[in-house]
């Protein structure tokens, strides 16, 4: 399916935001490793977290559903031998259970997003499970990927944060249920180091003892650990709110997002900073962001591994800024659902924006004019590209069409209906 996107110049009213998708994977995860039952409160509902639902059922997890809650009953440390999983294109999904699966006899995760997971390397991670006595059959380090465990060792651990936290992430989910006690050193660099907080703070609340360094470089495991079964609620999701706030800072707007906690770990938080630093009015007060846009918007300088699913959000903010913004140490937005420098930074220029790359960089040189907007749009997979390009869209003298737009589907299914709630003019249209 595909959407058009026509100039909307005001957006007014509130909605809920959507549950976080990087808690729901957690917990997800974390009570399916627990031995009794756990209660997560308001899980996502989208594509990936769904995959993480398909997966440990597979797994032998038990869950039953209704529309506030979702009750587990986990398989411990003992997963069922399965043949074979489908993760869909969800990478954090894929990473983490490419970790939990050193505890099957031999499992093969298939490539059903050849053009976007298929094309992500996870080396950093196989790499490491190997040191650990893990067998693992792969293309260059990408999907289709079998793991042959049941010989998994703890001991000392080399992993590179280089290209993913999320190598780190599934290391310190996997660990605690070895025999041996393990100490984890990330080496080489740590991206997006903020999302770690969220892995540490979820393993607490499963009753995990974790010893990290303050660096968060460094960590000692203790292993014979047993998840507990918990109670779990998730918080609202800032990565999918952060277009909807950007919609309503390009815009004239009056609009309020609720359930987006003042203290949460996650660094998409950030956004809230940012559209204060670019002289967007807004206050957040008791869970709710009200932002009263004008339109207007000062340009920026951002460290965008701090908040690195919000960066597409925050680029298309700084488009219609008054002056030139960059965007630094962002890297790692190559190795996501597309190439988010290259391809995201195409399919701005086609709706008219004025943008630069470098290897680590994106360079934006905004103009509070509209675009001139009148183009396709293509998704390259990528949610975060559809729902910053909708952001753009509203913005633009003629409308945006954006091929492929089910795509938003991994992370945030009712985004256009957010958007229409406030007033936005999107439609879908059959491909
Ligand atoms: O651990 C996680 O749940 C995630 C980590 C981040 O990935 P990287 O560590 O690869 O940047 C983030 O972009 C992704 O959406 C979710
Ligand atoms: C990159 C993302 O997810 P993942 O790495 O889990 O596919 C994302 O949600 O923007």
């Amino acid at each position: 399916m595909d959407v058009i996107v026509r100039p909307t110049p005001l957006l007014r009213g509130e909605i809920g935001a959507l549950s976080s998708k990087n808690y729901t994977t957690r917990y997800l995860l974390v009570a399916a490793l627990a031995e009794g039952t756990s209660t997560i409160y308001y899980p996502a509902h989208s594509e990936d977290s769904d995959a993480m639902r398909r997966c440990i059922t597979d797994l032998g997890a038990e869950l039953a559903e209704d529309e506030e809650k979702i009750i587990i009953k986990g398989f411990g440390r003992q997963p069922r031998d399965i043949k074979e999983l489908n993760v869909g294109n969800a990478g954090a999904v894929l990473r983490f259970l490419l970790a939990i699966t050193a505890l099957c006899p031999e499992v093969t995760f298939v490539n059903t997003y050849p053009d976007s997971l298929g094309r992500r390397p996870h080396n950093d991670l196989i790499e490491a499970l190997q040191s650990m006595g893990v067998e693992i059959e792969h293309r260059d380090g990408r999907l289709p990927i079998t793991v042959r465990g049941g010989a998994a060792q703890g001991g000392k651990i080399r992993v590179s944060g280089a290209v993913s936290s999320q190598f780190l992430s599934a290391l310190l989910f996997l660990t605690p249920l070895l025999e041996e006690d393990s100490e984890i050193e990330v080496v080489n660099d740590l991206k997006s180091k903020v999302v770690i907080g969220q892995t540490l703070e979820v393993l607490e609340q499963a009753g995990i003892v974790i010893h990290a360094s303050e660096d968060l470089m460094h960590y000692k495991v203790p292993g014979r650990q047993s998840y507990q079964a918990r109670e779990y609620t998730v918080q609202g999701d800032y990565p999918g709110s952060a277009a909807i706030l950007v919609a309503a800072a390009v815009t004239q707007s009056d609009v309020k997002v609720h359930r987006l906690m003042e203290r949460s770990k996650q660094g998409e938080r950030a956004i809230v900073d940012v559209l204060r630093m670019m002289k967007v009015p807004l206050t957040h007060e008791n869970g709710i962001v009200h932002v009263r846009g004008n339109g207007r918007l000062q340009p920026l300088e951002f460290d965008g591994d701090a908040a690195t699913d919000a960066v597409l959000a925050m680029v298309a903010a700084a488009v219609f800024a008054d002056g030139t913004s960059r965007f630094y140490n962002v890297e790692n937005l190559r190795y996501k659902e597309c190439d988010r420098i290259t391809d995201y930074l195409n399919e701005l220029r086609k709706a008219g924006a004025d943008v630069e790359e470098r290897q680590a960089e994106i360079i934006v040189h905004g103009h509070p004019d509209e675009l001139p907007g009148g183009v396709t749009i293509n998704a390259h997979y990528d949610h975060r590209v559809i729902m910053a390009l909708t952001v753009v869209g509203l913005r633009c003298k003629q409308p945006l069409l954006i091929k492929d737009a089910h795509h938003v589907a991994k992370s945030y299914p009712g985004f256009f209906d957010d958007i229409t709630a406030l007033g936005g003019h999107v439609e879908w249209v059959e491909a």
